[in-house]
């Protein structure tokens, strides 16, 4: 394995597609738009599971599991929601060389798989909250170019479904797993997110609202949808018939549930990955990296006695049990065949968050050097002091992992207020919060409008045209003060919140 041959800021997809082949995070299969997790990625996405899976299990959430196919009749009983997504279902035809009576359709979503035994589980308003989820994986046939992790032809994803006796209970849940979310992405994966909640435009159309967590990757300026939490009101217990007997009596009229449904895939690696690694491979977070230590021994010449080198690696494999006593995922490269800098740019390659240095001196001084891959920040830590300090260093790294990012979302998240500000904030790789008077058109009308240049004219074709327009992507919880009777960013009506719009994924 040789190093990065692509430049992060020169050729970002290039960049990118070597970092997850060479960091051996995954590898390209013959079916387009499918890709291999390896064991370092299938094992990040193991981490999040273990720790959303704990969050939603603490409120009462069950894991289930449902067949991945649906019959058309009733994949296509939603009919308005599913519409617009049809182009994107995967069906069976044929087994052997029989043709079926019927397609199946493969899960691009369980809601038509679920809802029906929804319906005939719950009778009795006892039987609610019913909160099911699935850890599993889903097919969405997209045309448009696929991306390792961030557009996939089948994703792993967690579905959760609830449904709850009141409006109330089910708003109450959608806010708490988007928690979650915003916790899997800061705490886990040291990415900063928005909170907030779509527009009509881009919110699922099978709900009443949609809520969102919003990334932003610096490299491109542009935003990234993280992870969704919908409140779907009563409308697929209206269409599944999924209703109780009202508990203030029979001669009160049966309630249909209110039910969400809330999401997050493997996007998430994909998201993660962009943000910290750079032109030496993988950088990933200490708290979600399958290894996070490598001790090296180092020093160790054709001058070295053999005993020496024997109490060399004697003392590094010490090092490395004593850590992984305490929980540090450390593994020791004592091969001989390989110089300590080839083995120095392997790990950093794979984005191992330290090492752990270990030669002669060190070992008369009774001290490790360490390294951090991020920054290669490098620490002294004396032998008695290991099981604290190197938890510490982890730590503090993945705290400097997120201030990072954080301060370059920060620094990049601006507030336009007149629309002659509004492309040339957008060719600053910023998202911008504007002021917006919450009008479809008028968000139709700003995607179009910023996706010409900044004289108005169209792009020509062969511009190497930034992903064009900007879209809105959330209206954040966290608004800034709207001065009395300011106007739309775009058009003449008064404004009523503050939109963050930006080019996105
Ligand atoms: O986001 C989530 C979170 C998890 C559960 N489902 C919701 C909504 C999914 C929206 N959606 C997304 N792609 C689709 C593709 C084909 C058919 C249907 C759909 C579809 O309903």
């Amino acid at each position: 394995l040789i190093g990065i041959t692509v430049d992060k800021a020169l050729d970002f997809p290039g960049w990118y597609q070597q970092i997850l082949t060479k960091g051996e995070m995954l590898d390209y299969y013959d079916v387009s738009g499918c890709y291999i997790l390896r064991p370092p990625s299938y094992s990040i996405w193991e981490s999040i599971q273990k720790w959303f899976d704990d969050k939603i299990k603490a409120i009462g959430v069950q894991n289930a599991y449902f067949p991945m196919f649906v019959s058309s009749r009733v994949l296509e009983k939603e009919k308005d929601h599913v519409e617009g997504f049809a182009p994107e279902v995967a069906w069976v035809t044929r087994a052997g060389s029989s043709e079926l009576e019927e397609p199946i359709a493969i899960r691009p979503t369980s809601e038509t798989v679920m809802y029906p035994y929804y319906a005939k589980w719950i009778q009795s308003y006892r039987d609610l909250p019913l909160k099911l989820n699935q850890w599993n994986s889903v097919v969405r046939w997209e045309f448009k170019h696929p991306q390792p992790f961030l557009r996939t032809r089948e994703f792993l994803w967690q579905e959760g479904h609830t449904a709850h006796l009141t409006a109330k209970d089910a708003e109450e849940e959608v806010l708490q797993i988007l928690d979650f979310y915003a916790g899997v992405y800061e705490e886990l994966l040291a990415v900063p997110v928005i909170k907030g909640r779509k527009t009509e435009k881009e919110k699922f159309a099978g709900g009443d609202f949609t809520t969102t967590c919003e990334g932003y990757i610096p490299q491109t300026g542009r935003g990234i949808q993280g992870a969704t939490s919908h409140h779907l009101g009563q409308n697929f217990s209206k269409m599944f018939n999924l209703s109780v007997e009202n508990p203030l009596g029979s001669d009160h009229p049966k309630i249909f549930a209110y039910q969400n449904s809330w999401g997050l895939s493997t996007r998430a690696i994909g998201v993660m990955v962009m943000i910290h690694s750079d032109n030496k491979g993988l950088v990933v977070p200490p708290r979600v990296s399958q290894f996070q230590s490598a001790v090296i021994p180092v020093g160790i010449t054709k001058k070295t006695s053999d005993e020496q080198r024997k109490h060399i690696h004697e003392t590094a494999r010490s090092v490395e049990s004593r850590l992984k006593k305490v929980g540090i995922r450390a593994f020791g490269d004592y091969n001989d065949n390989y110089t300590p800098g080839w083995k120095f740019s392997q790990y950093e390659l794979k984005g191992i968050p330290i090492r752990i240095e270990l030669g002669p001196k060190d070992i008369e001084k009774n001290q490790v050097v360490v390294v951090r891959r991020n920054d290669s920040k490098k620490y002294i830590v004396s032998f008695d002091e290991l099981e604290l300090r190197v938890p510490e260093i982890l730590e503090e790294m993945q705290g400097d992992l997120f201030k990072k990012a954080k301060e370059l979302f920060d620094t990049h998240r601006v507030i336009v207020n007149e629309w002659k500000g509004f492309v040339p904030a957008l060719n600053k790789k910023n998202v911008i919060l504007a002021p917006w008077c919450g009008i479809m058109e008028c968000e139709e009308d700003i995607k179009e409008s910023s996706a010409k240049r900044d004289d108005g004219e169209e792009f020509e074709e062969d511009d190497k045209a930034p992903s064009m327009g900007a879209k809105s992507l959330c209206i954040p919880f966290d608004q800034p003060v709207l001065n009395e009777g300011q106007k739309c960013i775009r058009c003449e009506r008064t404004a009523i919140n503050y939109c963050m719009f930006g080019r996105s994924y």
